[in-house]
This record gives C-alpha cells, structure tokens and sequence, in this order.
C-alpha cells in the first residue's frame, strides 16, 4: 500500500523541486560498485625535497597525471523550518526524498527571540529535524530590528498603505538575512520554504488591496532570491494537505498563535476576510486567486521586458528622456520606463508608489506647464523642451 494522499502529494511536490536543483546543480555520477577503481600513483618519498614553512599552508599536492580529481559532494538542499505544520510537512518530504536523488539535505530554524521560551522552541524544532535524519541542522537567534521597505525574496506582505512595514516585516527581513548567511556558510545550492496555496491567496489580495498594479498581484515566486536561492514546492499545494500530511506521520506542530492574532492583517485576512470571500463567491477563491498570481506574473514579467527593449528606443543621442516618444507607448509600458528611469536616477524602489508615478507621467500625458516633480531620494523629474529630465537634485 503507497502512502497516505495527502503524503504522497508533498513528497511530489518536493522531489519535482529537487530535480529541478539536480538539474541546475548535477550530482557527481555514482560509481558502480563493480566499476574497476582508478589507479592512484604514488609518489616516490623523496628526503631532499624543500619543507614547507612552519605554520604555512601546505601547498596542492600536484595531481600525477592519469589521477581522477576527487567528484564535487552532492548539492546540499536546507529546509527553512519555523516548526509550523507546512514546514514540518516540507522537511519531512524533504528527509524522504533528498536520499533517494542523491541530495544532501539539512534544515535551519530561526529563533526570532519575540516570545518568552523561543530560544527552547527553537531547540525542539531542530531536534525534530535531526530526527527526521536531517544533517546539517542550526537553530539560529536573530535580533529583530525596524522593518526595512526590502522586498527581495519575492514575497512581499505589506501593510494598507503599500510600505512593508510592522513587526512581521521586521521578523522576516532579520529571518532571510538569516536564511541568507546559512545558506552561504553552508554551501547550499537552495533552502525550501514552506508557503503554501493558500499564502499565495492572501498575498495576492494583500496586494490588489495596495492597487499597485499586476507585480503586486502576482504574490510569490516558486523561484526567487539571490541565483534562484529560494523555493517553494508547496504554491500549488493547500495548506490542509500539508497539515494533513504531519497528522497521518505523527509529526508534532507548533502553532504559532501570532498566526490567530487579529492584530495582524495577514491574521485578520486568513480568517475572516477569505472565509467571508468564499461565503460570498463560493469554494474555489483560493484557487482561483493562486491562479491569478501565476498569470499575472507572466504577465508583468512580459511588461518589464517589452519597457526594457522600450527604454533606448524613446531617448536621444544624449540618452535623455524624449517625451513624444514616451507618448507613444501604452501607458503599462511607459509607467514602467519612468519607474526604472526614477529608480537609476537614485529614488529607492521601496518608496516610490503608484502615485509618484502617475504624478511623473501627467507631465507627458497631461502636460500643461506644471513644475517639478519631487520624487523619495530627493529625485526631481521635471520637463524641459521636449525632454524629460529625471536626475537627483
Ligand atoms: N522561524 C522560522 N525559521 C525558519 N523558517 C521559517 C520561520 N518562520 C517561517 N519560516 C519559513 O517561511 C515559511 C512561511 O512562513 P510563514 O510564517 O509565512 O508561514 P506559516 O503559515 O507560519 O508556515 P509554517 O506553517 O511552516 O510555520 C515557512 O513555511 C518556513 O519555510
């Protein structure tokens, strides 16, 4: 008998990651055990030969010729465990696989040190993941300073106002930096997040609520961070399979009761403002909002490519800003040109909103003599002739 669904489900959803990474990352082929050993010359002992100085770093050894160099170790996969249901369901996937493809396969837990006893829970997480046969495992402890307008891990939570802001922001910039320098230390080809179908839905309507256009909406990538650095196999899965999953294998979970606190908005969001959706419209919202992320991801993706390719051909031979050429483009694209034109002139991507744009854009649409615009990081965009002069003042 195969296993239980819900198990067979996240074990799929984790080995389809993993092959991906082997692809990007390959194993070193394993030798058949009958496979004829190479032979390894040895060097005649030779007691003239120069010493090396004390303390010095002995030097490579230089390799005979005909001498196989030793294969690179297998890619080492690590699980990103807070010891809720959806990442312990993600390491337990992961410890079951990861052997199976060759894959080394550790863990890290991050102790954000924001509840009296995080430190001990943090210990426990890590001793399940040890369990599970996981190896390396850390548990590290992070200070959590003010949160930053960073979004760079392609999950971006804000507040109403569109800023990442609060306390949970500020968890996850100190939590990735984190992820970051245990992935560094380690040498880890990648690190699994556990979010879920149903974190994808709350983030896409996170996003529609700050009406920022179609990149908000396309919540969180399956691949993102530094050279693709994170993953996460469970998008496509709902989060009740992932809970399931830890049930039928007896995984104990940790709820985090910062998940059921109405001060937060994503709390609020999950269990009242989703539920009422699906009163209202029926089962299916959450699908059809993961659904919604995936198109319209493909779709700013296409967006930013067409303004790239667009952004040289409306400047003039002294690379400014030609505004009847910026006219000319559908205004998805144009927005996009003077956006990447604010951000390369020095205005932090993290502050410049919607309405700084519309307001740089009126002065090619709408144009009726108006002043400068002031713009975050002290940019000024301003019309000059038929020039647009974007530059920090
Ligand atoms: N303290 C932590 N240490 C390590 N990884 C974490 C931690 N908190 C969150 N993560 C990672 O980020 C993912 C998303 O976390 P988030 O808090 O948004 O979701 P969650 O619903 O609480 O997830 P989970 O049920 O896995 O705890 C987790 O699945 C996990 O991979």
């Amino acid at each position: 008998m195969g296993p239980h669904p819900a198990v067979a489900a996240i074990r799929l959803a984790v080995r389809r990651v993993l092959h991906d990474i082997l692809t990007e990352h390959p194993s070193p082929p394993s030798r058949p055990a009958d496979a004829p050993q190479q032979p390894v010359p040895i060097t005649p002992y030779d007691p003239y030969a120069p010493c090396e100085p004390y303390g010095a770093a002995p030097a490579p050894r230089p390799r005979p010729a005909g001498e196989v160099p030793p294969p690179p170790p297998p890619p080492l996969v690590l699980v990103a465990c807070s010891g809720g249901a959806d990442s312990m369901a993600l390491a337990s996937a992961l410890a079951f696989e990861a052997p199976k493809l060759g894959v080394r396969a550790g863990g890290i837990t991050v102790d954000h040190g924001l509840q009296p006893g995080s430190d001990v829970r943090a210990d426990e997480v890590a001793q399940r993941l040890r369990d599970l046969g996981l190896g390396p495992v850390d548990a590290v402890a992070v200070h959590v300073g003010p949160a930053s307008d960073r979004a760079a891990h392609g999950a971006s939570y804000t507040g109403g106002g569109g800023r990442r802001v609060g306390p949970e922001a500020a968890a996850r910039d100190a939590r990735y930096t984190a992820l970051d320098a245990a992935a560094e230390r380690h040498g880890a080809a990648a690190i699994l997040l556990g979010h879920t179908r149903d974190d994808q839905a709350e983030t896409v309507l996170l996003g529609l609520a700050r009406g920022s256009g179609i990149r908000s909406l396309s919540g969180m990538a399956a691949v993102s961070g530094a050279g693709g650095r994170y993953r996460r196999p469970f998008l496509q899965l709902d989060r009740q399979t992932a809970r399931k999953a830890c049930l039928v294998q007896s995984l104990p979970v940790w709820d985090d009761p910062h998940n059921t606190d109405p001060a937060y908005t994503r709390s609020r969001l999950r269990h009242e403002g989703l539920p009422a959706l699906e009163k209202a419209l029926g089962k299916g919202v959450v699908e059809a909002l993961a659904r919604t992320a995936q198109l319209s991801r493909d779709d700013a993706d296409a967006l930013d490519t067409w303004a790239r390719q667009a952004a040289d051909s409306v400047r003039d031979a002294a690379g400014r800003l030609e505004c009847a050429k910026l006219h000319a483009l559908p205004p998805a694209v144009r927005r996009r040109v003077l956006r990447r034109a604010a951000i390369d002139a020095g205005a932090p991507a993290g502050s410049l909103f919607a309405r700084h744009i519309e307001e740089v854009d009126r002065l090619i649409t709408g144009w009726r003599g108006q002043g400068a615009i002031n713009l975050p990081g002290k940019v000024v965009a301003q019309r000059q002739g038929g020039r647009l002069v974007i530059r920090q003042g």
